[in-house]
């Protein structure tokens, strides 16, 4: 069986992503569904079998998986719609989850029809392992994140330091992971899928740095119970056309795809 995927997005991760399926006998990319200033522009990078939507009502029927890889707003947008079509869906943008409100509504909506949210662990390893032990199992989860100065332009590190010109590493925040997802939407995903595989947005705990001296983006996790502890690190290259974005997100959303489709899946 064929399983059939439509992506909400066509950026860095999707395309990455979309290379990787198209020899994939087992999966296909049915619809992909960009902003309608976009459609004009993205449907002759694709072939015409696939179409390209502009809507959320405009999804088939015959979708069997729906994976969002656009942004924060997307997933406030379009999230519950596919949730209340009965439509799994898989979430690159963890970080929208800090806000109670959208968390609330989509897994009600999950609950409601029936069908499942999954958060694909993305840029991060060792997100398995953090949530079988889980809330119950950890009293203490630290993580630090590391990426090059200039992955950090647009954001609020903007504000307290010289992103053009650092010589040292430099911490642009340490706080709670709930304000790091919000401040941070394009860097802090991970962050918020630490949260939610461990002790919660508000416990986790989160140190962003700003390191002229990585090549590649760095995650670190430390986490510990009364009869476990971890420490985690994933270092991974970035995407050609996302210099903040880790390869490794891509691959990631292209295991959780072969998760649906794959008879034995590791
Ligand atoms: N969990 C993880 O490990 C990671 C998660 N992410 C998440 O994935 C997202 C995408 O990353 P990446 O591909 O690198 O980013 P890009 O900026 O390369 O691509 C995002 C694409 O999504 C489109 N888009 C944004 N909002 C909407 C919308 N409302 N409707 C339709 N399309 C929309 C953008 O279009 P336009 O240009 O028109 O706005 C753009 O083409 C990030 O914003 C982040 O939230 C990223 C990295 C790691
Ligand atoms: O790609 C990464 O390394 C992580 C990232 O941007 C995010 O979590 O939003």
């Amino acid at each position: 069986m064929t399983v059939k995927v439509a992506l909400i997005g066509y950026g860095a991760i999707a395309q990455d992503l979309f290379f990787k399926v198209q020899d994939d006998p087992y999966l296909t990319i049915k619809q992909v569904l960009v902003r309608h200033r976009s459609c004009e522009i993205v449907k002759p990078l694709l072939c015409s079998t696939i179409e390209v939507i502009s809507s959320i009502d405009d999804l088939d029927d015959d979708i069997d998986f729906v994976l969002e890889c656009a942004g924060h707003e997307a997933l406030c947008e379009y999230g519950e719609a596919v949730l209340r079509r009965g439509i799994d869906l898989g979430v690159l943008s963890a970080g929208a989850l800090s806000d109670i409100n959208l968390d609330t509504g989509l897994r009600q909506a999950a609950h409601q029809s029936g069908s499942k949210i999954i958060v694909v662990p993305g840029a991060i390893g060792g997100i398995d392992a953090i949530s079988s032990v889980g809330k119950t199992g950890l009293t203490a989860v630290q993580y630090t994140g590391r990426k090059a100065p200039l992955s950090w332009k647009g954001t609020p590190a903007e504000n307290v330091c010289d992103l053009e010109n650092l010589s040292e590493p430099f911490e642009i925040y340490a706080g709670t992971a709930r304000d790091a997802a919000r401040l941070f939407p394009k860097n802090a995903n991970v962050v918020a899928t630490v949260a939610l595989a461990g002790i919660g947005f508000d416990e986790t705990l989160v140190r962003l740095i700003a390191d002229p001296f990585v090549s590649r983006n760095t995650h670190r996790i430390e986490a510990h119970g009364d009869n476990v502890s971890f420490s985690f690190e994933t270092c991974s290259g970035t995407l050609p056309d996302n210099p903040r974005t880790s390869a490794l997100t891509s691959q990631s959303a292209y295991r959780i795809l072969k998760m649906r489709s794959d008879s034995f899946f590791l």
